[in-house]
């Protein structure tokens, strides 16, 4: 669900001497689950960073903990051991599934992220600037917009069950952009969809990433998704979960997802991916 989430164990990294660092910093992240010898190393000693702006995609085999990682980041969760840093504070999460209330309207589940939030207005279309409570009128009017970024405009009195799987992702970035994040973390958002909608949401996301400099960590088993995104692509180990290897992805945007460079460096990285899961009996 894309509530609004602070990160409390960390707090924000801004400050004096700080306006310029990265936007989530991890310092030597372990997250054990349970106690003792039934515990559980999901992440040992990660260390990532991701700076203002940047799309960073998490790549790694089933239960290296890349939901871990985000969970903690998205302070849903606190690490074992280790630091975790969001410099604004200001993150939303976005999961496979939409999470829409469905007995509300499509524009009333984009108002419930606006309900508890002080008005800032909507980033970069020129919406209302203020403090203070909204009114109803206010925050329909604001939930209209994020709808229209993520061309939904039109289909705010629908239900999520008229719409499709596509659509009814695009109200869950409308919530989460609703939500004023300067970070968002998704994890495998697009991974239920069909290639041709993924395809769709891809160029949209990345002209919203684009246009509201948004920092991004984005979870996927999804090799060419992740180069199609991402300004980096970050491997993680087979569990317990490390950095492996970080690759810069150098191609121009936009990119196609079927294009001979993506599938290219794709190969490089799942080669990659491989030798880690093989190096790991699986
Ligand atoms: N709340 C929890 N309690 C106990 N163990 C957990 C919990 N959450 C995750 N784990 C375990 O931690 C490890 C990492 O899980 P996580 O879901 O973060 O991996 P993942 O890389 O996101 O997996 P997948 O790619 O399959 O979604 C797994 O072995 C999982 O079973």
């Amino acid at each position: 669900m894309t509530t609004p989430l602070t990160t409390p164990q960390a707090g924000p990294a801004s400050g004096p001497g700080r306006e310029h660092g990265p936007a989530v910093r991890l310092e030597g992240v372990s997250k054990v689950y349970g106690q003792g010898k039934d515990g559980l190393l999901a992440l040992d000693e990660v260390s990532l960073t991701v700076a203002p702006g940047e799309f960073v995609c998490l790549l790694g085999a089933s239960g290296c903990g890349k939901s871990t990682l985000l969970s903690l980041v998205a302070g849903l969760d606190a690490p074992t051991a280790g630091r975790i840093e969001v410099e604004t504070g200001r993150v939303a999460m976005m999961f496979q599934e939409p999470a829409l209330f469905p007995w509300l309207t499509v524009s009333a589940n984009v108002e419930m992220a606006l309900r508890a939030k002080r008005d800032r207005g909507v980033k970069g279309t020129g919406g209302a600037e203020g403090a203070g409570t909204r009114s109803r009128a206010e925050r329909r009017a604001l939930a209209g917009e994020f709808l229209d970024i993520v061309h939904l405009g039109g289909f705010g009195g629908k239900r999520p069950h008229e719409l499709s799987g596509g659509m009814r992702q695009r109200v869950a970035l409308a919530r989460a952009l609703a939500q004023d994040a300067d970070v968002l973390l998704m994890d495998e958002p697009f991974g239920a969809l069909d290639a041709m909608t993924r395809d769709l949401l891809h160029d949209e996301l990345e002209r919203i990433w684009r246009e509201r400099n948004l920092s991004v960590l984005f979870v996927t088993h999804n090799v060419r998704e992740a180069v199609r995104l991402g300004d980096r692509v970050v491997l993680l180990s087979s569990r317990p979960g490390r950095v492996v290897e970080s690759f810069p992805v150098e191609l121009e945007r936009p990119r196609r997802t079927d294009s001979a460079e993506v599938a290219r460096q794709a190969a490089e990285i799942t080669d990659r991916l491989r030798e880690e899961v093989l190096r790991h009996g699986r």
